[in-house]
């Protein structure tokens, strides 16, 4: 593992006045699913990688009664790749973890967590006589209001100690419930204090985009429908429910991924630039692009379900109806394609397309930008237009398609590719786990990598009219088969309204594998 990495961060971390003090960090639901497979590995990474306030502590809660050390020793720790020479580092780690059994709607509960806070804090530092406070709320939609409103009057730390509480999505089902859900929350913490959780927004490649954008003065000229065609943003994954299809089912692919991770990559795409790096800076500039962007219609939309491969092996033989938890003819979308305009002067006329799948045939997330076609072009039409590809996963780089004259006797253009291979150019860095940047961002009170109410609102806001529509009208999605790279209907849509060419004929060769 690199050092330097985290130099920035450490001494970030170390040097803060705000972060001398106790730290307790707390996981609500600490028995579930989410905590178990990511959160606490995250915490221990954190803590591994010596990230965290030297003097942070864990605490627990959830309903079930459980021993902490042995949950985490036995259950978590399949999730957390501790190396033999780690052992004894992450005893210490759980030694620092704590826990209490409690309810989400009682407010006694609420109050004995705030006594637990107390007690181990003045356990660790007798003197003091409160800790700044980070509540992670892995629980499920149902006791959102319950907990917040709780904690709210019970848990909040004395000042000057700060209380932070990051919340996990889904934020809401449509415009009405979100905005309800924002308006509980106001009431009871400050925008400073909420951390919406998008973890798309700490992938690396989802990071480096405003650096790619703004530290690059040939992009900076080019970003714009002079140059631009048509822009794709994919998520695509080769798995279908995996046994969760209720909760999926109640959401559908448009609320799990599109209104979320691809618009929040989309305004980082056509975003202006900001006046500077300032977290309120650039969010504003993300809501201004999203306001610039109508809602989306009918018929710029394309719905798919998947359905079982008869010639597949285990799951993908199941179609989505065949999952047993969710409903009997349900037409919940597992797959869509949808164009979105951005009515702004930068980007009036050139297609936005946002694709997202499961059960096809790859884990896929990537960035294309299509440029427009050579203008008086010499060589017959023979040239494909130049792409720029951020591939978010798996294996992130960055690359750029374009022609140059075939090797050999001739002058004919050839489509070839300017090739950033992370694995490749960054061999050994250590790339930390989206999780990991954003629970630190918590710590350090940075916001920029989080959902902003207004923007949260505005992303509702171009997606609500159509899922209205798809349910009330009950509209039938388009079968596809588990495995597939998705429906030829969207390919149409994207060659016709999104105004996106394939050009077949590229082949990439990985010259990493050449011999020289
Ligand atoms: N650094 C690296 O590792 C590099 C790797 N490569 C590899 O080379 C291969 C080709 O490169 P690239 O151009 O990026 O990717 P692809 O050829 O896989 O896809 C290009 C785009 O065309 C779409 N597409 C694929 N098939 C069709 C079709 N039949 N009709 C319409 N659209 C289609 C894809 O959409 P959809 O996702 O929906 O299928 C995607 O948006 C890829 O596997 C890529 O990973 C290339 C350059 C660098
Ligand atoms: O938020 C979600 O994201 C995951 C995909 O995340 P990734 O980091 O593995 O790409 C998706 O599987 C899930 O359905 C969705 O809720």
């Amino acid at each position: 593992m690199s050092e330097n990495i985290f130099e920035t961060f450490q001494t970030v971390v170390h040097l803060s006045e705000d972060l001398k003090s106790y730290h307790v960090f707390v996981v609500m639901g600490a028995s579930g699913d989410l905590a178990k497979k990511k959160i606490y590995p995250t915490l221990w990474w954190l803590y591994r990688d010596n990230l965290l306030p030297k003097k942070t502590f864990f605490l627990g809660y959830a309903r079930s009664k459980l021993d902490i050390k042995d949950f985490l020793t036995q259950k978590c720790r399949q999730y957390m790749k501790v190396k033999p020479d780690e052992e004894e580092k992450f005893n210490e780690w759980v030694s620092k973890n704590h826990y209490l059994a409690g309810s989400y709607d009682q407010s006694e509960s609420f109050a004995q967590l705030n006594s637990k806070i107390v007690e181990i804090s003045r356990f660790y530092e007798p003197e003091t006589d409160d800790a700044n406070r980070i509540f992670y709320l892995a629980l499920p939609p149902s006791v959102y209001t319950s907990v917040t409103q709780l904690l709210s009057e019970n848990c909040k730390a004395k000042k000057p100690h700060f209380t932070r509480v990051i919340v996990e999505k889904p934020f809401g089902k449509d415009s009405k419930s979100s905005s309800e859900l924002s308006t509980h929350l106001s009431k009871l913490f400050t925008e400073e204090q909420i951390y919406r959780i998008d973890h798309y927004l700490g992938k690396e490649m989802v990071q480096n985009l405003i650096v790619l954008r703004f530290a690059n003065q040939i992009f900076k000229r080019i970003w714009n429908r002079d140059s631009i065609e048509n822009v794709s943003i994919t998520f695509k994954e080769p798995f279908g429910t995996q046994g969760r299809g209720g909760y999926f089912d109640e959401f559908g692919i448009i609320r799990d991924v599109m209104q979320n991770h691809l618009l929040q990559i989309l305004s980082l795409v056509a975003m202006e630039s900001p006046i500077s790096k300032n977290a309120e800076e650039i969010r504003n500039e993300k809501v201004k692009v999203l306001r610039s962007i109508p809602e989306i219609k009918l018929e710029d939309v394309v719905l798919g379900q998947y359905v079982g491969n008869p010639n597949g092996q285990g799951d993908e033989k199941m179609g989505y109806l065949d999952d047993p938890t969710v409903p009997a003819g349900s037409n919940t979308p597992t797959f869509c394609c949808a164009i979105l305009k951005i009515k702004n002067e930068r980007w009036d006329g050139v297609p936005f397309i946002l694709k997202s799948g499961k059960a096809l045939n790859e884990r896929k997330a990537e960035i294309r930008i299509q440029f427009k076609e050579v203008s008086g072009d010499i060589f017959d039409n023979s040239c494909a237009r130049n792409e720029l590809v951020i591939r978010v996963q798996p294996d992130e780089a960055v690359y750029m398609k374009i022609s140059t004259k075939k090797p050999g006797i001739n002058f004919n253009p050839l489509e070839t590719e300017l090739d950033l291979t992370y694995k490749h150019r960054y061999d050994g860095e250590y790339m930390p786990d989206a999780y990991e940047r954003l629970i630190l961002d918590v710590f350090l009170g940075s916001q920029l990598n989080f959902v902003r109410t207004d923007e949260l609102a505005e992303a509702w806001r171009i997606f609500t009219p159509l899922l209205h529509k798809l349910e009330k009208e009950n509209i039938k999605p388009i079968p596809y088969v588990y495995g597939s790279r998705g429906l030829p209907e969207a390919d149409e849509l994207c060659a016709k309204v999104g105004k996106y060419t394939y050009n077949k004929n590229y082949k990439w060769k990985d010259s990493s594998k050449s011999k020289i």
